[in-house]
């Protein structure tokens, strides 16, 4: 693997590995880009298959912020790291202080949060070696209830651009990933009237849901299948590939996980095959929006208005892809690449 052509694949500026060995601590914290701001995004925390898999996972992860934080209108940049462990045994002030070591030496051009296995008090720790995270429990706090708003939102501007009309009463939605953000997710469907079918690898999870929200729980592998309006992929990436498409029986996918498309040829695909995409650092934006209030005066009621506009830029996001005749994904990367090019020309002046 030649690092540097990776790196440079999609122009990220900087990427550390980090490792304590007395804890067994290993670390990537990867900055895509800077322009609009220093590069906010959470830490994930995941038992790689091996060093490669996390570092191309910290690449991809941390170019969505890029687009995610553009695309919101937030003065940020992309970055997100990633620990390699186990986080079911691992010892986790050690691990979580020993990042922030690692995130304090970047002096604040890489802002962490929380994603994927870590959580509130996990940002304590981190917050014991550094100022530079978000996500705290004195102020923000967990940003999923704001990120499972957003995409509710979301999935309500997709509705309105596929059916013309946004409720989603008696809808059929299919949620894969009843974590931090998929239970709140549920939660806002159901209290909608949709009809949920449900699946995780955690069976306390699916019971919550099932016993919470009355919804059908399938197989891991079954709910690409299930006939339905709309899929929100909600746990990890990469879940609309070659396998999955063929399977699909739905009009909308629209969800809150990151890095959706294994591929962007496959968000081609879904464009040709007529089912309306929701670009994943769109529709899930909430949770940015919610820890970036943290660096600027954070109030849920700010934080909750700002993300219901995620209904609104999606809208202007489909009407933009009709209107060109291209994918969804295609028209939301063109919309952050133009305010990143302008905003970059207007910060050449020196002041
Ligand atoms: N937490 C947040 O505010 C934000 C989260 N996201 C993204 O949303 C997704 C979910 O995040 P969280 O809810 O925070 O994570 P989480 O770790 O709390 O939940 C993920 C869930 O997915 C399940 N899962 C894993 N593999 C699965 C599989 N193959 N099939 C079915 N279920 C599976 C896990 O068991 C877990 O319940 C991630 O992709 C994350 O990057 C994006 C923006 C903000
Ligand atoms: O919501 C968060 O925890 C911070 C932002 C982030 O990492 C994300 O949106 O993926």
């Amino acid at each position: 693997m030649e690092l540097f052509s990776l790196i440079g694949e999609h122009n990220h500026e900087q990427v550390i590995f980090c490792s304590e060995p007395s804890c067994g601590y290993k670390g990537i914290i990867a900055i895509h880009n800077t322009v609009l701001g220093p590069a906010l995004g959470g830490t994930r925390f995941w038992n790689y298959a091996s060093d490669t898999e996390a570092f191309i996972d910290a690449l991809r992860l941390s170019r969505g912020m890029t687009y995610k934080a553009a695309v919101a209108g937030l003065n940020l940049g992309g970055g997100k790291s990633v620990i390699i462990g186990d986080p079911k045994t691992a010892p986790r002030e050690e691990f979580f202080r020993a990042h922030g070591r690692f995130v304090e030496s970047l002096k604040g051009r890489y802002i962490t949060a929380e994603d994927v296995n870590t959580s509130v008090d996990d940002m304590e720790f981190v917050a014991m070696e550094t100022e530079h995270v978000t996500g705290r429990a004195a102020t923000s706090g967990d940003p999923s209830p704001v990120t499972a708003y957003g995409v509710y939102r979301g999935i309500k501007a997709a509705a309105m651009s596929k059916y013309g009309s946004d409720s989603l009463s008696g809808k059929t939605i299919t949620v894969q990933g009843l974590g931090h953000v998929g239970y709140y997710l549920c939660q806002n469907l159901a209290s909608e009237g949709a009809r949920l079918v449900v699946t995780d690898i955690d069976q306390e999870r699916i019971q919550r849901v099932v016993h919470d929200f009355g919804a059908q729980a399938v197989e891991p592998n079954a709910i690409y299948g299930v006939e339905a309006d709309i899929y929100a992929p909600s746990a990890l990436g990469a879940t609309i590939n070659d396998e999955t498409i063929p399977q699909l029986k739905v009009q909308i996918v629209a969800g809150a996980a990151n890095n959706v498309l294994a591929e962007a040829r496959h968000g081609d695909e879904l464009h040709r095959r007529g089912i309306l995409y929701a670009p994943d650092y769109v529709a899930n934006a909430g949770g940015l929006i919610n820890v970036y209030g943290e660096l600027h005066g954070w109030t849920s009621e700010r934080a909750m208005r700002k993300a219901g506009e995620i209904y609104s830029t999606l809208l202007r996001i489909f009407e933009l892809s009709e209107a060109e005749g291209v994918p969804s994904y295609l028209a939301a990367d063109r919309i952050a690449e133009q305010r990143i090019a302008s905003i970059g020309k207007i910060q050449q002046t020196w002041v």
